[in-house]
């Protein structure tokens, strides 16, 4: 990958200037230069999957000088890099391919000069296997009964996406039961443990490293209190299964390698649910769904990677994105599903655009001085509607949108659909749009109410509109529409990567407070006033401490 300061490009410099000049123009000014708007600022994947960025404030120009930043900072090569199995992870050394993963394709794909699709291929038939046990009923606990609940313990990327995902695609549940448990807080895994039997109850423990202060400290406290149950150490083999690239770990636990679900360095946690990481999903949705979804998600590759710019999804919703956050200035985006399955999708979305590009440093280890990855956040609609969208709407900052869903639902029940359908369509109209004060002026003499009575009420009703948002509506949410929908939106994050000239696939800003928590921990159950901190951390814990007298 070439390191690139994208200020420095000719397209910053006439993206610069085309800004001053389109900055006044309103999304409504587009539409009305374009009859065609809709068609040219829209994209399909294939027939069920429409991405609609027409309600965005940027017309032709905007995305022409846009395409040629992509070009300029190498985005071409650097996409075949990743696809390659380069090392473009490079403080970490490490290779990054998820994409291998799903590569439907079984090409061969090389790292170190060694093609990994036969060990993908292997673990996948080993998850395929384990999973026909498990589901079937052949596989048996400690006391001869079949396996009825699945507990993921992991956190981060290890925990978000199988939770997400099995949560997205529940009404394709096998006859399991999965359950999450993820903080260290020992609430989440007391309150699963209450409604679990251990006879019946198999516990996968994910963690890329084995080390993780939350994953291991969960893990021993179910081994535990299965132990208490079940007796026999030799028990542990029937309910406990390891996902892990660290087999070392793994069997120092106690489990057997033989139950170890193996991944690679080269898959980052973020990006890691199409790997072993995955085993909750198989096991929650089958493994025939886990297929389709990775299918799904190798759809989304073939097109990012071979797709030109202009047509080419993630990189259009990236473009977007960098536009807005370093020319607007606006400094969150929302991810807004119209789909209950999917309410953990955008905090899922949130470890991965913000652990992957929340970062001020670029390739070169200078800091930046433009703006790197945006704040994610959201909700399912429509409830977010009940919620914060007054400030989407008419709050002081801009927050552009995407707004998603299924055209049919899982769950057909009288007009619900219609229903939601008819929000998700409204608020996005309602957002680039808005409402005019001779609009409100007209609604309240529609209504014959005297202007001496809605004179004073005209402004707070009145909308400016021209607030962006992307449309993405497919089909239904199946497991192939879903891993295209996750694969979209990584590549949108490492499209915004590249270009911004920073490491999407580190996370070392995570890494300070775990240092100074392992500091303290003892110094909360030592005798002795603290003083080693400053004075707010040394009055926390000294307050924290007496508290516990
Ligand atoms: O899978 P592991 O090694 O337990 O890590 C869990 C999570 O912790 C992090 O390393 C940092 O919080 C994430 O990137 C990762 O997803």
């Amino acid at each position: 990958m070439k390191n690139i300061n994208p200020t420095k490009t000719a397209a910053w410099a006439a993206l610069n200037e085309h800004f001053k000049a389109i900055s006044n123009v309103t999304i409504a000014d587009h539409f009305k230069a374009d009859s065609n708007r809709f068609n040219n600022f829209s994209l399909k994947l294939n027939p069920d999957f429409l991405v609609d960025f027409s309600k965005n404030r940027i017309n032709q120009e905007t995305l022409n000088l846009l395409i040629n930043l992509a070009k300029e900072t190498d985005l071409s090569g650097a996409i075949e890099s990743m696809f390659s199995g380069e090392k473009i992870n490079v403080t970490e050394n490490r290779a990054v391919l998820h994409t291998a993963l799903r590569n439907k394709s079984n090409k061969p794909v090389l790292v170190d000069g060694k093609d990994v699709m036969p060990e993908v291929n292997a673990v996948l038939e080993k998850m395929k296997a384990f999973c026909a046990k498990i589901i079937s009923g052949e596989w048996k606990g400690y006391t001869g009964k079949e396996i009825t609940d699945v507990v993921n313990i992991g956190i981060g990327g290890s925990d978000l996406g199988p939770c997400m995902i099995s949560e997205a695609l529940a009404a394709y549940r096998t006859r399991l039961t999965p359950h999450f448990v993820s903080n260290v807080d020992g609430t989440h895994i007391a309150e699963t443990l209450k409604k679990l039997n251990p006879e019946t109850t198999l516990f996968l423990i994910a963690s890329k490293t084995f080390t993780t202060q939350e994953t291991m400290t969960n893990a021993h406290t179910a081994r535990d209190w299965f132990l208490k149950h079940a007796g026999d150490k030799a028990h542990v083999a029937k309910h406990f299964a390891a996902l892990s690239t660290n087999a070392k770990a793994v069997s120092e636990f106690g489990i057997d390698t033989a139950n170890m679900f193996e991944f690679w360095d080269w898959v980052g946690g973020r990006y890691s649910s199409w790997s072993a990481i995955g085993l909750s999903i198989a096991l929650a949705v089958g493994f025939d769904n886990f297929e389709k979804l990775l299918a799904g998600a190798y759809e989304m590759d073939c097109h990012f990677r071979n797709t030109e710019f202009s047509k080419n999804i993630p990189v259009i919703l990236a473009l977007i994105g960098i536009w807005y956050n370093n020319f607007y200035k606006f400094e969150s985006e929302a991810i807004l599903p119209y789909d209950q399955y999917m309410y953990r999708f955008p905090a899922y979305f949130q470890q991965g655009n913000m652990e992957s590009n929340g970062k001020y440093i670029d390739r070169d280890g200078n800091k930046v001085d433009y703006q790197t990855g945006p704040i994610i956040w959201g909700e399912p609609g429509t409830n977010g509607q009940h919620a914060f969208y007054q400030l989407i709407h008419q709050g002081t900052k801009v927050i552009p949108c995407d707004f998603i869903a299924p055209a049919i639902s899982h769950n057909p029940i009288g007009d619900h659909h219609a229903k939601l359908l008819s929000n998700f369509f409204a608020q996005t109209e309602a957002l680039a749009f808005g409402k005019s004060k001779e609009t409100v002026i007209a609604e309240f003499e529609a209504k014959g109410i005297s202007k001496e009575n809605y004179e004073k009420l005209v402004p707070f009703k009145v909308f400016e509109g021209n607030r962006p948002t992307n449309s993405i509506l497919v089909k239904k949410i199946t497991p192939e529409t879903l891993g295209a929908l996750i694969a979209m939106y990584e590549h949108k994050i490492f499209t915004q990567g590249v270009i911004m000239n920073i490491f999407s696939f580190d996370q070392w800003g995570v890494e300070l407070g775990k240092q100074l928590a392992g500091k303290i921990l003892p110094e909360l159950s030592c005798q002795d006033k603290v003083t080693a901190h400053d004075a707010s951390t040394n009055g926390l814990i000294n307050f924290f401490k007496e508290l516990n007298k």
